[in-house]
């Protein structure tokens, strides 16, 4: 379980989140939504411990920012939204990076590690990357090969933000079955950032909408997916739909309603 308490971080001497808190069972999937500038990602960054902030963010209990960076390491993976890539560096090289945690000082990756890494490349289409450098990849590549780092990690709490804006509808739907199957078979808790509120509301079961720092929302995804919240904090002109039983949202041209 990943618990936050009272979290607030100030930036350039503004308060961007405000007493936020939320609770995510081992296993559940959490989306943060809200519109731009909301703090969806200020709020990852703060709960990964890389950002000073009020208020408390426990695993199991247990605070995470007293924790050694390598304890962290074993516990939550982190994928940031545009994370800068050394352009030399090869795909292979860069998913090893995520064994880090697990690997001595002084001493080399092992014969485990590296097939760890062979592993997740595969399952995310990248196996035939391999070895090439990270500067002559594609947006979509590249975005894949940084969740490939936050696997390689296989920690039990990953957090990742917005891991399928670069990606075609194929990969978004292969990334996103993979997270779905890796917290239902081995209990995995994720939470992720989404822009797309449809894809928040296929595959995470429940939603925290954040919006001017605050949480505005929180439950499962047919409470907060609905028409008068989305218009009030997105300003948009939306209709929901259920076709499924779970909500999809549908942008309305203001001349069309
Ligand atoms: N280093 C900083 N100094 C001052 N303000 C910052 C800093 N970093 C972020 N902010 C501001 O904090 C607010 C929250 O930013 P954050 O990146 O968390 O938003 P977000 O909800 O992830 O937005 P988006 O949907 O656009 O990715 C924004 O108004 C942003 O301009």
């Amino acid at each position: 379980m990943i618990e936050v308490r009272g979290l607030g971080v100030r930036l350039g001497g503004r308060a961007v989140l405000g007493d936020v808190g939320m609770a995510v069972p081992d296993g559940a999937w959490l989306a943060v939504i809200g519109p731009n500038g909301a703090g969806k990602s200020t709020l990852l960054k703060a709960m990964m411990g890389l950002l000073p902030h009020d208020g408390e963010v426990l695993v199991g209990g247990r605070g995470v920012r007293r924790m050694k960076p390598r304890e962290r390491g074993r516990l939550i993976a982190y994928a940031p939204q545009n994370p800068l890539l050394p352009p030399d560096m090869t795909v292979a090289d860069y998913a090893i990076l995520g064994r880090t945690p697990y690997i001595p000082y002084l001493a080399r990756e092992t014969a485990h590690d590296r097939e760890v890494t062979r592993s997740v490349l595969a399952r995310l289409d990248l196996a035939a990357f391999a070895d090439r450098p990270l500067g002559h990849l594609s947006g979509g590549e590249r975005q894949r090969v940084v969740l490939a780092r936050a696997l390689t990690q296989q920690a039990p709490i990953l957090l990742l933000d917005e891991p399928t804006t670069a990606l075609d509808l194929g990969h978004q739907q292969q990334v996103l079955e993979l997270l779905d199957r890796l917290r239902l078979d081995d209990g995995l808790t994720v939470v992720t950032t989404l822009h797309d509120l449809s894809l928040a509301g296929q595959y995470a079961d429940s939603l925290l909408l954040l919006s001017q720092g605050h949480a505005a929302a929180s439950g499962p995804p047919q409470d907060v997916l609905t028409e008068p919240l989305l218009t009030r904090h997105f300003d948009a002109h939306v209709q929901v739909t259920h076709p499924h039983g779970r909500p999809v949202i549908h942008l309305i041209r203001p001349a069309d309603r």
